[in-house]
């Protein structure tokens, strides 16, 4: 069953196409990455799932209901901005969410205030932008909420806190039955804890699959080993990426992947059909 599946979203804004048909689902259980350069529309992605930015068209499934505002009980969101409230106090956040999601985690958020050394009184907006970013982030885990979408969720933490909020991740996910999306830039870190990922750039989902499968549907070889049946889909230095199942070069790591459909594209061929013949 699929926690969340976005089905041909389209969107422009001020005449400019900044989506165009988007099309990924995040099974249940799972962790999904959102990757793309700056600029790709990983955040509009996210804003019209939730509705924040209206779609053009498309649909936007939730637990297999069209998307409401009465499923919002179901999904915690993380936005890019962190934008807090003036004045409000981390305890008037901590008193909105219990209030707003029924399975709040009461037990999980203290612990965390204790072990951060937070107290309820601290003034949100005078929390720094990582730490703004970490209390966001553990609000929204506390929530207990069946689906998480985190915008860049380990952006501006200090290792130590980024090392702890991706292990919470997890927990959240194995132990809870939770689904997470969240969109990220560290692609090297990302095969640590997501078990999908969907690659954006200019508005178009250019790969999406199981970060297991899409290892298993690609190889890397070096620039003279011979080649078949196989597709190109980037040359990166001194090594091709290849879409093919046969046994030939090595499996590649996700930043791979990613790398290699990116500068695809950037070349303007999505994916190559040209073949290698054999030397
Ligand atoms: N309100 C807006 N008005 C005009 N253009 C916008 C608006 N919001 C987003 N865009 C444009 O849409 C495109 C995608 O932006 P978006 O923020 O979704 O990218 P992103 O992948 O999240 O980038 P980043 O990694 O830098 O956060 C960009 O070209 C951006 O300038």
């Amino acid at each position: 069953m699929y926690a969340l599946q976005v089905k041909s979203l389209s969107k422009q804004i001020d005449g400019k196409q900044i989506l165009s048909n988007i099309n990924f689902a995040v099974p249940q259980g799972e962790i999904l990455a959102l990757v793309g350069p700056n600029g790709a529309g990983k955040t509009t992605t996210l804003k019209c799932i939730m509705n924040a930015v209206p779609r053009d068209s498309g649909e936007v499934i939730v637990f297999d209901r069209p998307f409401d505002a009465s499923l919002k009980i179901d999904i915690a969101f993380v936005t890019e901005d962190r934008r807090v409230f003036d004045n409000l106090r981390l305890e008037d956040y901590y008193n909105m969410y219990k209030t707003l999601y029924p399975s709040w985690n009461d037990q999980f958020f203290k612990n965390f205030l204790s072990k951060y050394g937070f107290n309820l009184g601290q003034e949100m907006q005078k929390l720094s932008r990582g730490q703004k970013t970490l209390v966001l982030s553990i609000l929204a885990l506390a929530t207990g909420a069946k689906l998480i979408i985190m915008d860049e969720p380990t952006q501006h933490l200090d290792p130590a806190s980024r090392y702890e909020l991706i292990h919470l991740i997890k927990q959240y996910v194995n132990e809870m039955g939770g689904t997470i999306l969240l969109s990220s830039h560290e692609i090297f870190e990302l095969e640590e804890y997501a078990t999908s990922f969907a690659i954006i750039k200019n508005g178009r989902i250019l790969y999406t699959d199981t970060i297991d499968d899409a290892k298993h549907k690609h190889r890397i070889v070096r620039l003279n080993e011979n080649i078949r049946n196989a597709r190109i889909v980037a040359v990166m230095e001194d090594e091709i990426l290849l879409r093919t199942q046969e046994d030939i070069g090595e499996y590649p790591r996700l930043n791979q992947i990613i790398v290699g459909y990116l500068k695809s594209a950037e070349e303007g061929s999505i994916v190559s059909d040209m073949q290698v013949p054999n030397e």
